[in-house]
């Protein structure tokens, strides 16, 4: 697989300073009396993978909507790339190399696996949107090629979205969250509802991405988030509980009772 990703997402936008890829400090988010996520304090660094796991209302979404921007936080900041974007709107922080993917498919079902990529490399890209199709030798199309090549779907150039496998429509989201010059992607559980033959080739599309994209991926299945992700959050009612290494996470008493015994969600 080559996959080549421009790294000029912050062009144009000002000077932001080094560090961490991304930062919450004291991140808390209220619904009424109810502490979705509360004191969060994380960093991650460029490049790095890191899972974050818990049982079903564990904070895992709110987390990922706060960082996103689709919620604005009851209290605490977020920093990305070293910029303060607490308070930006989802397109700013889109601007600034963020990606997300979703538990529900945003495809466009009528349209083939080309159109729904070369449409989101148009949508990221600084042109002007226009509706006419594009000409042979458009380097979005040759970038719209790459993409499909990147999460192995070649074979399925042609094919509209609502003919492919449930399987193939989150590898497709894949590529759809790779449009522009992403710099860290947030992968809400890539892996529900994939065969094992699926699931197999969604670890070697993550563990493949270039190695300058870091990635927090929200995940149920252990066996696929323990592979991709060198590093480990496990969240419980709202609050961080644990962090470590994959191994550290997997040998740990406390995390094997809560989280990985029988009453793991
Ligand atoms: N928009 C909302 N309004 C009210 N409460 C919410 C809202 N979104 C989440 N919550 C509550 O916040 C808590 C955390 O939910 P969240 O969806 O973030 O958990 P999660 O770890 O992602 O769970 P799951 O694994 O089931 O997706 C839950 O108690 C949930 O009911």
């Amino acid at each position: 697989m080559t996959l080549t990703v421009t790294r000029n997402a912050t062009e144009g936008l000002g000077s932001v300073s080094s560090g961490n890829a991304l930062e919450l400090r004291g991140v808390t988010k209220m619904f009424g009396a109810l502490a979705a996520i509360e004191d969060i304090t994380l960093s991650v660094r460029p490049g790095e993978r890191r899972a974050v796991l818990g049982s079903n209302g564990a904070g895992k979404t709110t987390l990922f909507n706060c960082v996103t921007g689709d919620f604005l936080p009851t209290s605490g900041t977020i920093r990305l790339f070293g910029e303060d974007v607490t308070t930006f709107p989802a397109y700013e922080r889109i601007r600034r190399g963020l990606r997300r993917t979703y538990q529900i498919s945003l495809l466009f079902g009528g349209l083939t696996v080309t159109d729904n990529v070369y449409l989101a490399c148009r949508g990221v890209s600084r042109g002007r949107f226009s509706l006419i199709r594009p000409r042979k030798g458009d380097p979005l199309l040759t970038r719209t090629a790459e993409l499909i090549e990147a999460v192995n779907m070649t074979a399925a150039t042609d094919t509209p979205v609502s003919e492919l496998s449930y399987g193939q429509q989150r590898q497709l989201e894949i590529a759809l969250a790779l449009a522009g010059a992403p710099r860290f992607i947030l992968f809400d559980e890539p892996a529900a509802g994939l065969s094992p033959t699926e699931r197999s080739e969604l670890i070697s599309i993550l563990t493949g991405l270039p190695s300058h994209i870091g990635f927090i991926i929200i995940e149920h299945d252990m066996d696929v988030a323990l592979r991709v992700a060198e590093s480990v959050t496990m969240m419980h009612n709202g609050k961080i509980f644990k962090e470590g290494t994959p191994e550290e996470i997997e040998n740990d008493p406390e995390v094997q009772e809560l989280y990985l015994g029988d009453g793991h969600g």
